[in-house]
């Protein structure tokens, strides 16, 4: 579980991007977080995982015994530890492309791992095999031996889902993972990720809300930093409208479509890199 608790963030020079967030995600939810751009989605999600601290407010997440700590106000060991429970899936997957998808997965373990064994790279033959299991799991486990870049959008979206699952989190995030994939392997993704929410709270930054409609369990909508939707992922156009604003109403009213709902708002494909203020 993880207990978001009224957090806000604001700029140098006052402007508040984060505005009093607050959800609780319980493991069996599969999440999606909707919004425009510039709405707060992403930073919510990197207060998430610690990555970014917010001025006031609380990120309860429990630790492997059960015990419960906040990402916000911790030791920064501690932060690391638990961090390493948090699986992430980013859009731009994040992989080391000379590499095999196989060796890509088993280092979604590096950070578990001492720096002594880390230095030698040194996985056992039973990581190689649950390394492997994870990517059977994706249905991808012909390709364990090939290097990531040559393969498709789609697999390398699998092998970064794999990864994730292979670091045995105890909280999964997504951040807009279907980006960069067409139609029918973001559908995959969607069918492949919904899952694992039996076992592990799952969080994803999506804009695409006809996909977080079919797939999540509920929908947490973002509006100038402040959450103004949390409930069934089925949005009525109206909901959306607020959601998105006067910009799809435009779109929806134009008398010659083509309307492509999904790729309303601009992405950003460098956001996990951006240094924060
Ligand atoms: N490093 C930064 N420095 C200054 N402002 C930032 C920084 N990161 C984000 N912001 C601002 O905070 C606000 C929220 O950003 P965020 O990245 O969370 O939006 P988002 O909802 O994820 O948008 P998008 O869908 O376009 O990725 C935006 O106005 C953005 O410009």
């Amino acid at each position: 579980m993880i207990e978001v608790c009224n957090i806000s963030k604001s700029l140098p020079g006052g402007r508040k991007v984060l505005d009093g967030i607050s959800f609780t995600v319980k493991k069996g939810e599969f999440v999606g977080i909707l919004g425009a751009s510039g709405a707060g989605k992403t930073l919510t999600l990197r207060c998430l995982n610690g990555l970014l601290r917010p001025d006031a407010g609380s990120v309860i997440v429990e630790d492997q015994d059960g015990s419960r700590w906040d990402l916000c106000n911790i030791a920064k060991s501690r932060l690391r530890r638990l961090r390493r429970r948090i699986g992430i899936v980013f859009q731009g997957y994040h992989l080391v492309q000379r590499l095999t998808a196989l060796d890509n997965v088993l280092l979604g373990r590096l950070g578990q791992m001492s720096t002594l064994r880390s230095l030698f790279y040194g996985f056992t033959d039973r990581e190689r095999e649950e390394a492997l299991s994870a990517l059977n799991k994706l249905n991808i486990g012909n390709v364990a031996g090939m290097r990531v870049s040559r393969l498709s959008g789609g697999e390398m979206q699998r092998v970064a889902i794999a990864r994730a699952i292979f670091q045995s989190p105890g909280l999964l995030l997504a951040d807009e993972p279907l980006s960069n994939l067409d139609p029918s392997n973001a559908k995959i993704i969607m069918k492949m990720i919904r899952p694992l929410a039996d076992e592990m709270p799952v969080i994803g930054v999506f804009h695409q809300p006809e996909m977080t409609a079919k797939y999540c369990t509920r929908v947490i909508a973002i509006k100038q930093g402040r959450v103004i939707y949390d409930g069934d992922p089925r949005l009525t156009n109206r909901q959306l409208i607020d959601i998105y604003g006067e910009e799809l109403e435009q779109i929806e009213n134009a008398p010659h479509p083509p309307v492509e709902k999904p790729t309303i708002v601009a992405q950003n494909p460098n956001e996990h890199e951006r240094d924060f203020f």
